[in-house]
């Protein structure tokens, strides 16, 4: 069977072997783990984690990988391969994957999640910021991805790629790109320079966040123009819910300069930030 890369389904395969390991290296993976992939592609990097990993789910959406790799891991019976969609929608994994993801960390003591994968890159962003907020919590994951989404994981306040998602995942989370990469190491190319990540959750951080769903949609809601002054971001954001006065009384109490812009402010202001808002109101949604 040969392969024709589908450009719709972010087919770009890592053909550097070197890579392949460095991934799975990156991961540290023993008995205990149990490993999701997104995109399967040939199997190449799944039969690396399978010597490694205690179980592997991997999902693939293409029919003509999945049986391609089908063959290549016959041998390995920690392997549940998923011929589906990931995601069921841009919010949400598709249930077939949690369930057997469930199944697997339920099938022994002390197990836990990581994901290892060479994502496509068009879901990408959904399938990490996903992880974050899953019913499986995980362990960390280690993910190429382009290099441009990497560097706004990673970003820090005043800079250009300082954004709702750099929060998200610092809150919770170490962000380190390990390497970047060319786009001569992937068949067929990718338009884009690649980088692989390895982000670890810091649980204590993470539960340091009283209400993550909450915190998630007023950071993207104040970030919606990062530049502007953030009073008029976060004026914007309370519409409907608090007037102006009572959203300065906030930013009284906050200290804030009144021409403080929304790209400086670290996890912890936007923590204290965030609270001071919830408390005020409980069931505000971002509109
Ligand atoms: C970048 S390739 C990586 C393949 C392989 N792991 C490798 O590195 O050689 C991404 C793979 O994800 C698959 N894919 C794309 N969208 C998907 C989705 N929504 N759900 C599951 N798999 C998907 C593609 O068909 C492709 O095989």
């Amino acid at each position: 069977m040969g392969i024709r890369p589908a450009t719709r389904h972010g087919q770009n395969f890592l053909i550097d072997l070197n890579l392949h390991r460095l991934i799975v290296d990156t991961a540290n993976l023993d008995e205990r783990d149990v490993v999701l992939e997104v995109g399967t592609g040939t199997g190449a990097i799944t039969q690396l984690i399978a010597e490694r990993a205690g179980a592997v789910v991997t999902v693939e959406i293409d029919g003509h990988m999945f049986d391609l790799a089908s063959e290549m891991l016959l041998d390995f019976d920690n392997v549940t391969m998923l011929h589906v969609d990931a995601l069921r929608n841009k919010n949400n994994f598709n249930p077939a994957v949690s369930e057997a993801v469930g199944a697997q960390l339920a099938a022994a003591p002390n197990r836990r999640l990581k994901l290892v994968a060479n994502l496509p890159y068009n879901i990408a962003t959904p399938i990490l910021s996903n992880l974050l907020s899953w019913e499986h919590s995980p362990h960390s994951m280690v993910a190429t991805i382009q290099k441009e989404l990497g560097e706004r994981m990673a970003a820090q306040p005043w800079s250009k790629d300082y954004s709702a998602l750099s929060v998200w995942f610092q809150c919770q989370a170490d962000v380190e790109i390990v390497r970047v990469m060319p786009p001569s190491v992937f068949w067929p190319e990718p338009k884009v320079d690649s980088a692989i990540v390895k982000v670890v959750i810091d649980p204590a951080r993470r539960a340091a966040v009283p209400d993550l769903g909450y915190f998630h949609q007023f950071t993207k809601a104040i970030f919606l123009h990062r530049r502007k002054f953030l009073r008029a971001n976060v004026v914007a954001a309370m519409k409907g819910t608090l007037d102006k006065a009572q959203v300065d009384e906030v930013m009284a109490e906050m200290g804030f300069a009144e021409d403080a812009r929304t790209e400086q402010l670290d996890v912890a202001t936007l923590l204290k930030l965030t609270e001071l808002f919830r408390r005020r109101a409980p069931d505000w949604t971002m509109s």
